[in-house]
């Protein structure tokens, strides 16, 4: 019998540590059950001290890759990840603007945990301009919501006006993750396409192997769109399943180590849902 498994893409950049980019987006897609294609954007030398290398694919290519996947399969959720430079933004806007690939998940990568830059300045402007207006969702980690946003963010409150600013550029939902403050818990802020939002609350593992958790949850909510879940459902699960792989970490590297895709989701891993914070 032939199994119904749901196909879904990333578009982003491959990690030759294997931690971020495509390689965690397509472990993660296994690990929810769902069969994911890559489309390739950058190569980077990389590993879990830091970026050595990047090396961009030609828009071209970038476009030949979407054509061979859009031919053949049925993609029923995107998301992308790194992009890189203003060239691939528009390569990978104007394919989306004409593709049936579902719902879009964009996450904005911009800096990699050891420090490097993974999208230049006109870039980000691109991607104001060209992609957030066709996102169901877009996950910014604290750095990049205070880029896109153009304010800082210092508390709670703050979060919440960014997320708000941030949906106003055209965006549908906004996953404002918080990784990045201090604490002893993480509190991620979601704000829904209806104007309703909650918040994810977590007990912060006190660890460094975090590269590629910013990959991970947005592909893990890739995965369960496709997979059928509402979008409040999909958030929720997927912050699980990344707080799995956080907390039973791996030790690989001698840096920012990267995650343990194969945890398992328990109940004990599913965040507290709060209203207000
Ligand atoms: N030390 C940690 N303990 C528990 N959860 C974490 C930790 N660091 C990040 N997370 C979670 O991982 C996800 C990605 O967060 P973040 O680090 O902010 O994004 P990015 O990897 O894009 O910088 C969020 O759901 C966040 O709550
Ligand atoms: C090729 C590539 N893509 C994305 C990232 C950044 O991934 P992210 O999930 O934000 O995790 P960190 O690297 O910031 O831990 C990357 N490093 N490389």
């Amino acid at each position: 019998m032939v199994n119904k498994t749901p196909q879904v893409l990333t578009i982003a950049g491959m990690d030759s540590s294997g931690g971020a980019g495509v390689s965690a987006d397509l472990k993660t897609f296994a690990a929810q059950g769902v069969y994911g294609a890559n489309v390739i954007v950058a190569l980077t030398a990389q590993n879990t001290m830091g970026v050595q290398q990047v090396s961009m694919t030609s828009p071209s290519m970038i476009h030949a890759q979407l054509k061979s996947v859009v031919d053949d399969l049925k993609i029923s959720a995107v998301k992308s990840g790194m992009l890189g430079d203003v060239p691939t933004v528009e390569a990978v806007a104007e394919f989306l603007q004409q593709a049936d690939f579902g719902d879009y998940i964009l996450d904005p990568v911009m800096v990699a945990k050891g420090g490097a830059h993974l999208l230049s300045d006109e870039a980000i402007v691109a991607i104001k301009s060209s992609l957030i207006p066709l996102a169901t969702l877009i996950t910014p980690n604290m750095p990049e919501a205070e880029v896109l946003s153009g304010s800082n963010i210092t508390n709670h409150e703050d979060v919440m006006q960014s997320a708000s600013k941030i949906q106003q550029l055209g965006v549908e939902n906004v996953l404002l993750k918080g990784g990045h403050a201090s604490g002893k818990d993480v509190y991620d802020y979601i704000l829904l396409a209806d104007g309703s939002h909650f918040w994810l609350k977590s007990s912060r593992v006190d660890t460094i192997r975090t590269h590629g958790t910013g990959d991970t949850i947005s592909a893990a909510i890739t995965a369960r769109l496709a997979l059928g879940d509402d979008m409040k459902k999909a958030i929720i699960y997927a912050k699980a399943y990344v707080d799995a792989t956080i907390r039973e970490g791996i030790d690989v590297g001698h840096g920012h180590g990267p995650l343990n895709h194969q945890a398992r989701v328990a109940d004990r891993h599913f965040p507290e849902v709060l209203e207000n914070v």
